[in-house]
C-alpha cells in the first residue's frame, strides 16, 4: 500500500497532511473542498501541504476546508511538526518552519513527539496589518455592529487575522449563531477568525471558536494565541494563560509582543486514496 495522506488531530482540530515529496498533487480549490468534506471525502478542518524545501527553509502551506489558503495555524504547525518527526525529516529538538504568515520556531518537548512548544511570532493590534477597514487605529475594544447588537471586539493578527469578543459566558450556540456574520463582516476585507472569550480567572480563559473558512471547530492554536493576547492587552489576565476549549487545553505564554504556544498532537491514520476518489479528484484539478 502506498501512503497518499496522513491524518492527525490537535485537541479535535483535525488536519490531513499531504506531502508533495510523496504525492505530486495539484491542490485545486475544489480538490481541497472534496478531500476535507466529511461525507464525500476524508473529512478534516484543513490540509497541511509540505514540506516544501526552498534553500535551507522548510515551507508549509495551510488550506482551509473551503479551499482558501491561510497564513498560519497553531494546531496545523504542531501537527505538521509531528509529521516531520514521524516521517524522519527532522531529528533535532528544535527547528524553524516558514508559513505565509511568517517564520515560527518549534521545540519538540518529549521523546514521543506528542507535545510541542511553538514561538508563534509577534502580535499586532494595528488595523491596517490585520486588516480591519477604516482609519488606521489600534483595534482594541472597538464597536462591532452585528444584527441589532453592538459587540465590543478586539482584533489582532498573529500572521492570520482574529476577532476576539469577551463576554460573561460562551457557548457553541453563540459561536454558531454569530460566527459566520462576524467572519464575513464588511470591517474585515480578508474575513476573520472569531473567538468568544470568557475569562475564568487571571490564568485561565475559556473560548468558543468560529474559524475563517472552516466554521465551528473544537480547538484552534492561533485562536488560543489571539484570545490570550487580547485578554492580556485588555488587562484581564497575566502573561501565562491556560486556554480551555471544547477539544482540550493549550498553554500560552506572552513575552513582550511574542506569543509561545504549548500543546499536544495525536496521530489518527494514514492511507491511500481509493481509485474512485482519485478519479473524482482528477476531474477537479485544472
Ligand atoms: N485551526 C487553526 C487555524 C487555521 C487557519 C484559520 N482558519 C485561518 O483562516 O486563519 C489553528 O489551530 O490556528
Amino acid at each position: 500500500m502506498t501512503t497518499d495522506f496522513y491524518k492527525y488531530h490537535a485537541l479535535g482540530n483535525d488536519y490531513i497532511v499531504i506531502d508533495p515529496n510523496i504525492v505530486n498533487f495539484n491542490l485545486s480549490e475544489k480538490a481541497i473542498q472534496l478531500i476535507c468534506d466529511r461525507n464525500f471525502g476524508i473529512g478534516s478542518d484543513g490540509i497541511l501541504y509540505g514540506p516544501i524545501f526552498t534553500g535551507d527553509k522548510i515551507e508549509l502551506r495551510i488550506f482551509n476546508p473551503d479551499g482558501n489558503e491561510a497564513e498560519k495555524s497553531g494546531n496545523g504547525i504542531r501537527i505538521f511538526s509531528r509529521y516531520l518527526v514521524d516521517a524522519g525529516y527532522i531529528k533535532t529538538k528544535t527547528f524553524q518552519l516558514t508559513t505565509l504568515g511568517g517564520e515560527v520556531a518549534v521545540e519538540v518537548l518529549n521523546p514521543e513527539a506528542t507535545l510541542f512548544k511553538v514561538d508563534m511570532g509577534t502580535v499586532t493590534f494595528e488595523s491596517e496589518l490585520i486588516p480591519v477597514t477604516g482609519s488606521p487605529r489600534q483595534t482594541v475594544a472597538i464597536d462591532l455592529p452585528v444584527n441589532d447588537l453592538t459587540l465590543k471586539a478586539t482584533c489582532l493578527s498573529i500572521g492570520n487575522p482574529h476577532c476576539v469578543i469577551p463576554g460573561s459566558e460562551v457557548s457553541q450556540e453563540l459561536a454558531v449563531s454569530l460566527g459566520a456574520k462576524i467572519e464575513n463582516h464588511p470591517l474585515f476585507p480578508k474575513r476573520i477568525n472569531v473567538q468568544f472569550l470568557q475569562v475564568l480567572d487571571r490564568q485561565n480563559i475559556q473560548i468558543e471558536i468560529w474559524e475563517r473558512g472552516a466554521g465551528y471547530t473544537l480547538a484552534s492554536g492561533s485562536s488560543s494565541c489571539a484570545a490570550a493576547s487580547a485578554a492580556y492587552k485588555l488587562g484581564l489576565v497575566d502573561d501565562r494563560v491556560k486556554v480551555h476549549m471544547p477539544g482540550g487545553e493549550i498553554d500560552i505564554e506572552i513575552v513582550g509582543d511574542r506569543v509561545f504556544m504549548t500543546g499536544g498532537v495525536s496521530a489518527v491514520a494514514q492511507g491511500e486514496f481509493a481509485k474512485d476518489f482519485l478519479s473524482c479528484l482528477n476531474l477537479l484539478i485544472d
